[in-house]
């Protein structure tokens, strides 16, 4: 614990974000992407962060005296009325986010550069909430499909002990005090939040397994287009992928603590934009009323604004997400009491990564949890 140790001496300064009367220092690296464009938006709007602009970062590059560009540029559908003053981006460097005296660092960047930032940034004592894959996951053999490289493995093992999982349902205490706040992915947090009341009252028939098809629109993929989300592919059209193999399938084991036989989760590409819907399927152990099903959800997410249930039988549909941090559940029983469909949606790009990190930000400064975000 040596490293850790040390770092925590070294950062006692922020220790809570909490106790400030002002908001705190925000940086966006990765705001030139789709979730950096979202988290640019939501920030920019956040009722407690009013009078106060987030420094945006692009990649790291030479040009570190002027912006490099501007976040209107890059996201014209953040221009705002007449002639509104644009908001520069500038190249990542950890001498701007030290000058500005950052303490509070989003990451919506790619795992491998996640990876590499955030010991760095913790060791310079800012708080980290990192939109990527890179810190999700406990287990070496379910981060293993990463393939991450870390330059200090000992300090990173200490760092991804600590770093919190970053669903509010699931850990709103702990990412209260956190220093790194991995936050889900998106198909992740669709599934587990479905499936987390049901599992841990021990009420799903863990031997006849779970199944989860789940569904994403293909700003999920980022926005390089490849061989599989370029127009010619992706529309008018409804593929699998990943079936043994996606990254989301660890965050299903370590968060509902399954064995890898107990569920199954494909993947698929929707050709539109944004969203998702994760149809489950399970069987229950005993014959369960709605009822009571409906009561256990209810009592599960009571102090949970961000999640929405619906009286079954009715269910959700992502065009009633869309745009929205909520992730919405409905469920269906057979008569025999026993099968039991799930309906899951939310957008990938807010409640499974944008409007997701904002909901931690808001519980690390001790503000509600759904500021910024209605
Ligand atoms: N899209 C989604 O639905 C979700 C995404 N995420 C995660 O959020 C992160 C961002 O995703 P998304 O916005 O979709 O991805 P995009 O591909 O749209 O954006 C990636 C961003 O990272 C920047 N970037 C790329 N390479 C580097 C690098 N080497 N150093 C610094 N910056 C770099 C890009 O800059 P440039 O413009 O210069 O290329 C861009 O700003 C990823 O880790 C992703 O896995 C998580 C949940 C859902
Ligand atoms: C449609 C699509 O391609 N979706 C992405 C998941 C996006 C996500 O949640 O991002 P993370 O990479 O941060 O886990 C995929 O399946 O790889």
């Amino acid at each position: 614990m040596a490293n850790l140790e040390a770092l925590q001496t070294s950062t006692k300064s922020v220790g809570t974000l909490t106790a400030s009367s002002r908001p705190p220092r925000i940086a966006v690296a990765g705001v030139s992407g789709y979730a950096g464009g979202e988290l640019a938006r939501l920030l920019l709007h956040h009722p407690a962060l009013e009078g106060t602009k987030p420094t945006f970062l692009g990649r790291a590059g030479e040009a570190e005296v002027g912006p490099s560009t501007s976040l209107e540029a890059l996201h014209p559908y953040l221009t705002g009325p007449g002639a509104a003053e644009s908001n520069p981006v500038y190249s990542f460097s950890w001498n701007r986010i030290v000058d500005e005296g950052i303490e509070v660092l989003f990451l919506a960047t790619p795992h491998e550069q996640s990876r590499e930032w955030v010991p760095e940034a913790i060791e310079r004592g800012i708080k980290v909430v990192d939109l990527s894959g890179a810190w999700r996951l406990q287990e070496t053999r379910n981060r293993d499909v990463y393939r991450l490289k870390d330059a200090k493995p000992a300090l990173a093992d200490e760092l991804q002990a600590e770093a919190v999982y970053g669903c509010p349902e699931l850990h709103r205490n702990a990412i209260k005090r956190a220093r790194l706040v991995a936050n889900p992915g998106c198909y992740s947090t669709s599934m587990i939040l479905a499936l987390a009341p049901l599992v841990q009252a021990g009420l799903v028939d863990l031997d006849h397994g779970i199944v989860c098809d789940a569904k994403s629109g293909v700003s999920g993929a980022g926005k390089a287009a490849t061989t599989k989300t370029h127009f010619m592919y992706a529309a008018d059209n409804l593929s699998a992928y990943n079936v043994f193999g996606h990254r989301h399938r660890g965050e299903l084991l370590e968060q509902l603590h399954l064995d890898s036989d107990q569920i199954q989760f494909t993947p698929h590409l929707l050709p539109i934009p944004r969203g998702i819907l994760a149809t489950i399927y399970l069987r229950l152990k005993r014959p369960t009323e709605p009822a009571a099903i409906s009561a256990m959800f209810s009592d599960f997410y009571r102090d949970s604004p961000m999640v929405r249930l619906y009286p079954t039988p009715h269910l959700p549909q992502i065009q009633h997400v869309v745009r929205t941090n909520f992730c919405d559940i409905g469920f269906e029983l057979a008569p025999d009491g026993k099968r039991m469909v799930i309906v899951s949606c939310l957008d990938n790009l807010l409640k499974g990564a944008s409007g997701q990190a904002v909901q931690n930000l808001n519980l690390m400064c001790g503000w509600k949890e759904q500021e910024g975000l209605l």
